[in-house]
């Protein structure tokens, strides 16, 4: 088991962004989550294609892009050229969630499926054959910086078992308020993806707050790899 740390640039300093990406690639980190929110399925307003277009040519890294949006299948075309490699939408915000998914698989890019923290869990079941990644929201979507949700622990445990029990290879991605304190918890409940954004990006260096979740991610992998001992 390799867990992967996804650092939401929402919490970026974006005077000097380019920065940041490169000292998160340095760190050893592959993968940026791109929170896009439209004000309406979601109160805020973050940013859109051109941001996205203008990092890709900096970096190589796996562009996790999370679309906030209403309606989200007018946009995946737009997401995918401006270079996504995978896409998240929510399944509140679409009418038709199985052609949205195949039409981010139909360009070539992994789809994930997101649900709010009232939405109850059985409604993405349907979906997880189709899907590359569920995204389990641990705090109300539309603004970085909340407390993780501790309902969250027990929605990730039921997806991880229910995945697990129909042999799916979907991976579980979990998002909001996830921190050096809590990251353990969050991968033992079952996560397979853990975003961090608050945490990557303010009080200590990146390269620091990244280190804390590569320790956490090493105790957590050789705990999943020990035989179970009763
Ligand atoms: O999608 C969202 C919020 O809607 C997240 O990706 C947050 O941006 C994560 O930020 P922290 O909670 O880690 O500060
Ligand atoms: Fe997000």
């Amino acid at each position: 088991m390799m867990y992967i740390l996804a650092p939401s640039l929402l919490a970026a300093d974006f005077t000097i962004l380019g920065e940041q990406i490169r000292e998160i690639q340095k760190a050893g980190v592959n993968y940026l989550h791109i929170d896009v929110m439209d004000g309406m399925f979601v109160p805020s307003i973050s940013f859109g294609m051109p941001l996205i277009a203008s990092i890709r040519s900096a970096t190589t890294q796996f562009f996790d892009v999370h679309l906030m949006i209403t309606d989200p299948i007018r946009y995946i075309k737009d997401f995918a050229e401006c270079g996504a490699d995978g896409i998240t939408f929510h399944l509140e915000a679409a009418d038709h969630v199985d052609e949205v998914i195949d039409r981010i698989h139909s360009l070539g890019l992994k789809a994930g499926l997101s649900i709010k923290p009232s939405t109850p869990l059985e409604e993405v079941y349907p979906y997880l054959p189709k899907l590359d990644t569920v995204l389990i929201m641990s705090v109300e979507p539309g603004f970085g910086g909340q407390a993780f949700m501790d309902e969250a622990y027990g929605r990730i445990a039921e997806l991880r078992k229910y995945i697990n029990s129909h042999c799916l290879p979907v991976k579980i991605e979990v998002d909001g308020g996830i921190g050096k304190k809590n990251v353990r918890e969050v991968l033992r409940a079952g996560a397979d993806i853990c975003v961090a954004g608050s945490a990557v990006f303010k009080k200590r260096s990146i390269s620091e707050n990244i280190a804390h979740f590569m320790e956490a991610f090493h105790e957590c992998e050789e705990e999943a790899g020990k035989p179970v001992t009763e």
